[in-house]
């Protein structure tokens, strides 16, 4: 069996392949809920045959959303269109993951296809973003934030565990933290962003505070049994990569310690002045030097869009889990069409039987 079609299991979630979707913005909820699109959206990703299906960054507070379109589990209400997806992720036999986030000095923006750029002051769609200084990130978002204060800081963590606890209710068993892509919790941990004097700032134990804050809160109510991860930005390309991957990883270490059950290795995405390499699965061997210095089971992205890639990176143990993102959105089907890439057995049964039974019907005598 190739590699990338080996199972996996973390905690009691087995999956039944090594190919998961990694959250991707869909920009297009209302007030938060979820639409026909997103049901239908994330229904079609899973039936393509991936082990875990992650779904979009998902706002704990409104103003923690990245554009207007976000999803989002701030309320109640918001938790039975998600329940929704969660139902059809699982039917289809994947995982249902979501990501919880807020988007911090990020947010406010307009969608990358309207601008994506802050929303200009003023205009009513928008609203005030908060982050740990007041500090822009610069270039398409210019807007200086509102530095937090404790009482800020108190209320975005609590967000994050009451949005956990409606990911529960939804039937989510996979939960991964946005601790990365430079949005509120990277903006802690970042120098380009956090320029407190207090104990959320400064040094590496102050600039680690509020991710290990609000991990030790939610891993307080997730299950033990399900999967609680996160994706952290551990480099950022911007001159000082070595300093940021040691301090990456000492956290993580910490992260562990806490609980974390996996590492999404991304990008920091702090500074628009980053120089990133982009390449095919340019992050591979950062994902194995987490892996090997910190003991964490760690799944990465970025570029690892053919099959070949895919199998190689879980082969050369790289990473346990590879994130395959746009890939699946130019064919749902990729886990398919990477099983007849592979050589695996009765490749058509990585569908579902609906499909199954057909492709493998009516064709000439398969080759011995
Ligand atoms: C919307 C993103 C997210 O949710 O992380 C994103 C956007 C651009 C680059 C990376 C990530």
């Amino acid at each position: 069996t190739p590699a990338l079609f080996t199972s996996f299991t973390l905690k009691n979630m087995p999956l039944r392949n090594r190919i998961a979707v990694p959250p991707m913005c869909q920009y297009v909820a209302v007030d938060g809920y979820t639409t026909d699109w997103h049901t239908a959206h994330y229904a079609g990703l899973a039936r393509g045959g991936a082990g875990l299906v992650i779904v979009e960054a998902t706002a704990v507070s409104p103003e923690g959303r990245i554009t207007p379109g976000c999803a989002g589990l701030w309320d109640d209400r918001q938790i039975a269109g998600m329940a929704s997806v969660a139902r059809e992720i699982k039917a289809a036999g994947a995982v249902a993951g979501i990501q919880l986030a807020h988007a911090g000095r990020k947010a406010s923006a307009n969608r990358p296809w309207e601008g994506d750029d802050h929303i200009a002051e003023g205009d009513p769609r928008g609203w005030k973003t908060i982050s740990p200084s007041a500090t822009a990130f610069g270039a398409n978002l210019p807007q200086v934030p509102q530095e937090m204060t404790h009482e800020d800081i108190a209320r975005v963590q609590a967000d994050f565990v009451a949005a956990t606890q409606r990911a529960i209710e939804a039937g989510f068993e996979w939960l991964e933290l946005h601790f990365a892509h430079g949005y509120l919790a990277q903006s802690f941990f970042s120098i380009h962003a956090n320029q407190r004097t207090d104990e959320y700032g400064g040094d590496l134990a102050g600039r680690s505070r509020f991710l290990l804050e609000t991990l030790r809160a939610v891993r307080k109510i997730w299950p033990e049994t399900f999967p609680l991860t996160a994706r952290f930005g551990v480099i950022e390309f911007d001159g000082r990569d070595e300093e940021t991957l040691e301090e990456a990883i000492t956290l993580t270490r910490q992260f562990k310690a806490e609980g974390l059950d996996m590492l999404n290795v991304s990008v920091g995405f702090s500074t628009p002045d980053a120089q990133i390499p982009w390449g095919p699965a340019f992050l591979a061997p950062i994902a194995e030097r987490v892996h090997r210095e910190t003991g964490l089971p760690v799944a990465s992205s970025w570029g690892i869009d053919t099959p070949l890639l895919a199998n190689g990176v879980v082969e050369k143990k790289q990473m346990d889990l590879v994130m395959v993102g746009r890939a699946h959105l130019a064919d749902p089907h990729w886990p398919y069409a990477a099983a007849l890439k592979l050589g695996l057995e009765r490749p058509s049964w990585v569908l579902p039987p609906s499909y199954a039974h057909w492709l493998e019907r009516y064709r000439p005598a398969a080759k011995e």
